[in-house]
C-alpha cells in the first residue's frame, strides 16, 4: 500500500489553494472548500468580480478613489463557496487559504459552518479581525491554522 498519500487536510486546503488559482486579483488569490461531515466537497470558490462584472470595466487595483479599487465589487471566496453549495452546510468545515475577514465570518456563522481550517492570516492585526474572532467565539465556531506545502500542480503550467 501506498504510504505518501496526502491527509484530508492537506487534500481539502489542497482543493482551496486550486481555487485560488482562479483569481484574478493580483495582490491577494483567495480560495475556499467546504466539506460537510461525510467529508465530501459541498462548495468551492475563490475571490472574483460578480456575474456580468466585465473585466475592462472592473477594477482590480487596491489603491486611490474607493470606486476605483476592487473593495466595493469584488465577491469574497467564502462568501462564492457558500453561494455555490449544494446542500446544507450545518456541521461543515471550511477550509480557506487566508482566514476570513468579518464579513465572510458573518456568512458562515449563519450557514451553520462550525469549523474554519486556514493557512494564511495576514490581517491578523486588523480591527476586522478582532471582530471576526469575537463573532466565531460567540458562535462557538472554532478555527484551526494549518499548513500545506507547495503540491506538485502548482507547478502545472
Ligand atoms: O475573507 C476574505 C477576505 C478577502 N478576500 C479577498 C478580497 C480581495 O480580493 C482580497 C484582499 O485584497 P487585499 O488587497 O489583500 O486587501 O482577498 C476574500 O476572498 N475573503
Ligand atoms: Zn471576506
Amino acid at each position: 500500500m501506498r504510504k505518501s498519500y496526502i491527509s484530508w487536510d492537506d487534500y481539502f486546503m489542497g482543493v482551496a489553494k486550486l481555487s485560488a488559482l482562479r483569481s484574478k486579483d493580483p495582490k491577494t488569490q483567495v480560495g475556499a472548500c467546504i466539506v460537510n461531515e461525510d467529508l465530501r466537497i459541498v462548495g468551492i470558490g475563490y475571490n472574483g468580480m460578480p456575474q456580468g462584472a466585465k473585466d475592462d470595466e472592473f477594477p482590480w487595483g487596491s489603491e486611490g478613489d474607493y470606486l476605483d479599487t476592487k473593495y466595493p465589487y469584488v465577491v469574497h471566496a467564502e462568501a462564492n463557496a457558500i453561494l455555490n453549495a449544494t446542500q446544507s452546510l450545518k456541521g461543515s468545515k471550511i477550509y480557506v487559504t487566508l482566514f476570513p475577514c468579518n464579513e465572510c465570518t458573518k456568512l458562515i456563522i449563519q450557514s451553520g459552518i462550525k469549523e474554519i481550517v486556514f493557512e494564511s492570516d495576514k490581517y491578523q492585526h486588523t480591527k476586522e479581525h478582532q471582530a471576526a474572532l469575537k463573532m466565531l467565539k460567540a458562535a462557538h465556531v472554532t478555527t484551526r491554522k494549518i499548513e500545506v506545502g507547495e503540491l506538485s500542480y502548482v507547478n502545472i503550467s
